[in-house]
């Protein structure tokens, strides 16, 4: 296998034509990160990406940042000990991000699964000609086919070492296989016969390699500006706008979203309440019943 400039496979299996093979000259086109994503670790199938960087993450100088990719897992994990079905076709990866404690992304540590939601849909939507494919961000941390089926969702987990967060961003979206609800290549062979247009179907390694790209400058528009650095972008993709919602219950009082606080959490107003924050951990949102609703532990 050819090594690509700034790569640097730790494991790959041999080329093949299986489209469980990462294909790594893509992946290496399509990544123009300075340090994030730089190191690859593919497995075929694994139980989960997310205990894959374990041990070694720690290991690596600052500017080489370790990916763990697979082809298909066993044993995905999802958000509150969900499993997360991950049939071939999914992009799915495990990224180890460091974030200093002392700079503002590191004081605002629950942005990141935002700005990874955001960065998915705006690898996309930067594409030329790809910027109507109605890809959006759903709070906290879903990835959506316009307000109406999820195709992806982000898992964060983040442990305290010295002054640095050391990041393991999961990801798994939907690329090109067509269950188990819609996948992104769908999208766009709808949206061409719609269109007359004749978009090319998208691979996992291109998306994975541009979202890591896109997260990283998200990242450093956050160190450099704080949340308003990212904000509008993120305002511009995501369901929410003007949504009213019921809170607690379907009896609750109503509410309309207004945005993010300054930690990243959902801001919701109500005549009783006021402007109240909402916590992803302790909340969920039914996006079909417009309820925001404590979750059952
Ligand atoms: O519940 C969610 O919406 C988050 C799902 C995150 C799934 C990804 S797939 C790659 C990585 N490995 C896992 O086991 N989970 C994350």
């Amino acid at each position: 296998m050819e090594l690509m400039e700034g790569i640097l496979p730790l494991v790959t299996q041999p080329l093949g034509f299986s489209s469980e093979q990462l294909d790594l000259q893509t992946y290496s086109r399509s990544l123009q990160s300075r340090s994030l994503g730089q190191i690859v670790l593919f497995a075929e199938v694994t139980p989960t990406t997310m205990d894959l960087l374990d041990g070694m993450m720690l290991q690596l100088p600052q500017e080489m940042g370790l990916i763990a990719i697979a082809g298909r897992q066993t044993q995905g994990k999802g958000r509150g000990g969900n499993a997360w079905l991950s049939p071939l076709g999914s992009a799915l990866f495990t990224l180890h991000v460091r974030v200093p404690v002392q700079s503002p992304l590191g004081q605002r540590i629950p942005f990141l699964q935002h700005l990874v939601a955001l960065a998915v849909v705006e690898a996309v939507r930067t594409l030329p000609g790809y910027q109507d494919i109605d890809l959006r961000v759903k709070w906290p941390n879903d990835i959506y086919y316009s307000a109406l089926m999820k195709l992806g969702g982000v898992l964060v987990t983040s442990t305290l070492m010295g002054n640095t967060f050391h990041a393991l961003v999961g990801c798994g979206f939907n690329v090109s296989n067509s269950n188990p609800t819609v996948c992104i290549n769908d999208l766009i062979v709808q949206y061409n016969k719609e269109n007359g247009s004749a978009l090319k179907a998208l691979s996992t390694a291109q998306l994975i390699g541009r979202s890591v790209t896109v997260l990283e400058r998200l990242i450093d528009a956050f160190q450099e500006k704080g949340a308003p650095g990212v904000l509008p972008l993120y305002y511009k993709r995501w369901v929410h706008s003007g949504t009213r919602v019921r809170l607690w219950s379907e009896q609750g009082p109503q509410a309309c979203i207004v945005g993010l606080d300054d930690c990243g959490f959902l801001q919701v107003e109500s005549e009783e309440q006021g402007i109240v924050s909402v916590q992803p951990d302790g909340n969920s949102f039914d996006m079909l019943r417009n309820l925001i609703v404590t979750k059952q532990r």
